[in-house]
């Protein structure tokens, strides 16, 4: 007789911002239940997740889901890495870069089926300072926007766009010293995103040749540039067309130092912090148990 998986979905409500009071029963509908025992909870605040996955991972859950975005992936993964049990990904966030990246479907049936099938891969993590990131993290413009975005009632696509356009206009572009694998890098940028995944989300690449299993983290390096040119760094990342042009350099490696002008916020995976003028990112390659398609 087979002893059954263990396997916690832990949903954030507001994630996308749709609602998900159904979601359990359609997951229940769909999950193999000859292989899993399933339970369910919804996250209530910031950083529950988190503190229910770590609980969950301590007693006899094999498998952890993040139903969610990039968000609700980081809080999950963090602890699901910590414990070393196998993360899914029920892609239900406004983004979903990581989703996007490693091809989990979009449709939800789709993807309880991919975690019916219980194909585990292996994936590189990263921790920015002491936070572990899995997809993306960074400073300058996407960190400013990121602080700006989580005071915003409306989450969503749209409103994540429209914000993007009010404050792209006011945003300065600030001085950063970046040392990558021992060589340092002084430049002025408009941002620096530090790229374990290809993308931001809704396919919008930042990095289109980044690679979650080669054990480098790309760092990409958007030049200041004039405001009408706005509209061709949109081109680029929609295109995934960064590696090949001058408005951003993107540069691999491994242990990587920003110093940066002062204090303020940084993004990781999406989620706002506020951090010190020094940052320091390392990557542990293949360290992440996650379920793929
Ligand atoms: N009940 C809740 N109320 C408010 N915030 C919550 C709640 N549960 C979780 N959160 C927070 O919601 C934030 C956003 O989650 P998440 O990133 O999954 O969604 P998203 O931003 O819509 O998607 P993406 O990151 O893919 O663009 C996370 O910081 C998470 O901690």
């Amino acid at each position: 007789m087979h002893t059954k998986t263990n396997i916690l979905f832990i949903i954030n409500p507001i994630s996308g911002g749709r609602g998900k009071l159904r979601i359990p029963d359609f997951i229940d509908k769909y999950l193999d239940k000859e292989k899993f025992n399933a339970n369910f909870v919804f996250t209530e605040y910031v950083g529950h997740a988190s503190e229910l996955a770590d609980e969950a991972a301590s007693k006899n859950f094999d498998v952890i889901v993040a139903a969610g975005g990039d968000g609700t992936i980081n809080e999950v993964a963090t602890k699901v890495l910590k414990h070393n049990i196998v993360l899914g990904v029920l892609p239900l966030g406004s983004g979903n870069g990581l989703a996007r990246f490693l091809n989990i479907p979009k449709n939800l049936r789709h993807a309880i089926l991919a975690i019916n099938a219980f194909k585990v891969d292996r994936i590189d993590t990263a921790e920015f300072n002491n936070k572990c990131f899995f997809n993306l993290a960074g400073m300058g413009f996407d960190a400013h926007l990121s602080s700006a975005f989580s005071k915003d009632k409306k989450r969503g696509l749209a409103g994540y766009v429209k914000l993007g356009f009010q404050e792209v206009f006011n945003y300065k572009a600030e001085q950063y010293l970046i040392s990558i694998d021992g060589i340092d890098y002084k430049r002025k940028a408009f941002a620096v995103s530090v790229a374990n995944s290809s993308q931001y989300g809704n396919d919008v690449y930042i990095s289109p040749n980044a690679s979650v299993k080669d054990g480098l983290l790309d760092v990409c390096i958007i030049k200041p540039f004039s405001i009408l040119k706005l509209p061709v760094l949109s081109y680029i990342m929609l295109k995934g067309t960064a590696e090949t042009s001058d408005m951003i350099e993107i540069i691999r490696g491994k242990n990587i130092k920003i110093q940066r002008e002062h204090a303020g916020p940084v993004h990781v995976d999406g989620e706002p912090l506020q951090m010190g003028a020094e940052i320091e990112i390392n990557i542990s390659p293949l360290s992440l148990k996650v379920i793929v398609p």
